[in-house]
């Protein structure tokens, strides 16, 4: 490892650091670039492994800038030396305390950004105060969620608690989650608010349990006026966490005071969790978001390229990246940081052949090629109906309506013609296809069941 400092080539990477901040500059503009990128030094560097190691002055600061900004480093700095292969984001170890634990985690150009680790500032702990509801873009996929998320973080009481956040990964949750926090903050300034993911709540326990001081953990989270915990799912199996875990709801949500839970699933699925603890998490309202569709997805990128003042990017390319990086928010909005990083450093316009290049290995995940196969058997599975149905002749509405949505879907996700998909449907007309694409695209506008079920198979098939 080469220390970074006076006596071994310094003035090199301060140099190449200065090149490449200037060029960031331009594009996050003075502010941002003031306050969280200017302040970052080349700390040290791992031959071997090609890691550089970047520190900023807090802990606080690091986790900010390794969040928003970890692709954006590691590509230029890789273009800017290419013996550079990923980078890390710390704070700087404290001169008069050597032995400082860092928290450096290795930051691939394209590997997704960690979350912010946590902070505490006063009575608000481990909130990220730039997850903001004003920076939560809706659609029809999570309004109802971002709703009664803003109910909960409203002044009067909301006659729900706790709140369930149900989605996949990186559809908002965690956003959602410290939109809450923060926007609580604001109109009780004094409110103590608490952020904890599950597995850390788990960790500080067992912990505190060690240490003998179990009853003081326990005054403590009983103490807050909002608790919010992330991933609930991670709690699961352990019993005596759960146990606590009860007793701690019980205390909260008994006291009057706001509780507000994520999860990658429903309440019911939450295998392993006890019965009682169950309930008290189904008790209050739980808030489905589903996967964002192509109009958020469009949506989220036209907001961010503006408040990230990322520059002018053509509509075909914004087009491009709602249409193709379907999974999930977080693969978009890293897809698009990425693209806008590569073109600033190389100082190449943003264009739909370099979007291509650049995002092939994002671009190939997210294009899964998901079968007629595939689609009948969850479609028959959602109904309830024989696999035969799908290709029988069959007309009792029961099986008609199934066959209809399984060929609309047919439609949506695969690159199948009408008359392919009628072969796999017992060999019919690519006519009676056409006619069921158009029948379930106009239920979808006019029967919120409908609408809801495709909702539920699209997202089974394309997760
Ligand atoms: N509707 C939205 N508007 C703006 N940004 C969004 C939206 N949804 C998600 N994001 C952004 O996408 C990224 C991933 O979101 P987040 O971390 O909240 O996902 P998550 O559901 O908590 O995922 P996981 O289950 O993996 O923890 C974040 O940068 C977040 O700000």
């Amino acid at each position: 490892m080469i220390e970074l400092n006076d006596s071994n080539g310094a003035a090199d990477w301060a140099a190449d650091w200065n090149e490449i901040s200037e060029g960031l500059r331009k594009d996050l503009g003075a502010q941002i670039h003031t306050q969280w990128i200017r302040p970052i030094r080349p700390g040290s560097f791992e031959p071997g492994s090609g890691m550089l190691n970047l520190h900023l002055p807090s802990e606080f600061s690091a986790n900010w800038v390794r969040e928003r900004f970890a692709d954006r480093l590691a590509l230029a700095w890789k273009i800017v030396r290419p013996e550079v292969r990923s980078v890390t984001i710390a704070a700087a170890p404290r001169e008069a305390d050597p032995a400082r634990p860092r928290t450096a985690v290795p930051q691939q150009a394209a590997a997704p950004a960690p979350r912010p680790a946590l902070a505490d500032s006063g009575n608000r702990i481990a909130l990220d105060p730039s997850q903001v509801f004003s920076g939560f873009i809706t659609g029809q996929s999570n309004v109802l969620a971002f709703n009664a998320a803003q109910r909960m973080a409203a002044m009067e009481k909301p006659l729900f608690s706790p709140l369930y956040l149900k989605a996949a990964t990186g559809q908002g949750k965690t956003h959602l989650l410290h939109a809450i926090g923060n926007a609580f903050a604001e109109v009780n300034p004094g409110a103590r608010i608490c952020y904890c993911p599950a597995e850390k709540f788990m960790n500080d326990f067992v912990s505190a349990i060690q240490r003998g001081d179990s009853m003081a953990f326990k005054a403590r989270l009983r103490g807050f006026d909002m608790l919010l915990v992330d991933d609930i799912q991670f709690i699961i199996g352990k019993n005596s966490t759960q146990e606590e875990f009860l007793h701690t709801i019980d205390a909260i949500l008994g006291g009057g005071k706001r509780l507000v839970v994520t999860s990658d699933r429903a309440p019911q699925a939450l295998d392993g969790v006890d019965q009682r603890l169950l309930s008290r998490l189904a008790m209050g309202l739980v808030a489905d978001i589903q996967p964002a569709d192509i109009e958020l997805r469009r949506a989220i990128i036209t907001a961010r390229i503006e408040t990230m003042r990322m520059g002018e990017v053509p509509e075909e390319v914004i087009e491009f990246l709602a249409r193709t990086i379907s999974r999930n928010v977080r693969e978009l909005v890293g897809g698009l940081n990425k693209l806008m990083a590569y073109a600033q450093i190389t100082g190449q316009k943003v264009t739909l052949p370099l979007a291509e290049e650049q995002l092939s290995d994002l671009l190939s995940a997210n294009r899964r090629r998901i079968t007629i196969d595939e689609i009948q058997r969850a479609v028959c599975q959602f109904y309830k109906v024989d696999r035969s149905e799908m290709s029988s002749k069959r007309r009792a509405r029961a099986v008609v309506r199934p066959r209809q949505v399984a060929m609309y879907l047919a439609k949506v996700l695969t690159p199948r013609s009408y008359p392919e998909i009628g072969r796999k449907f017992g060999g019919r007309d690519h006519s009676t296809v056409i006619h069921a694409v158009r029948l379930i695209e106009d239920l979808r506008t006019r029967d919120a069941d409908m609408d809801g079920d495709v909702r539920a198979l699209l997202q089974q098939l394309e997760s």
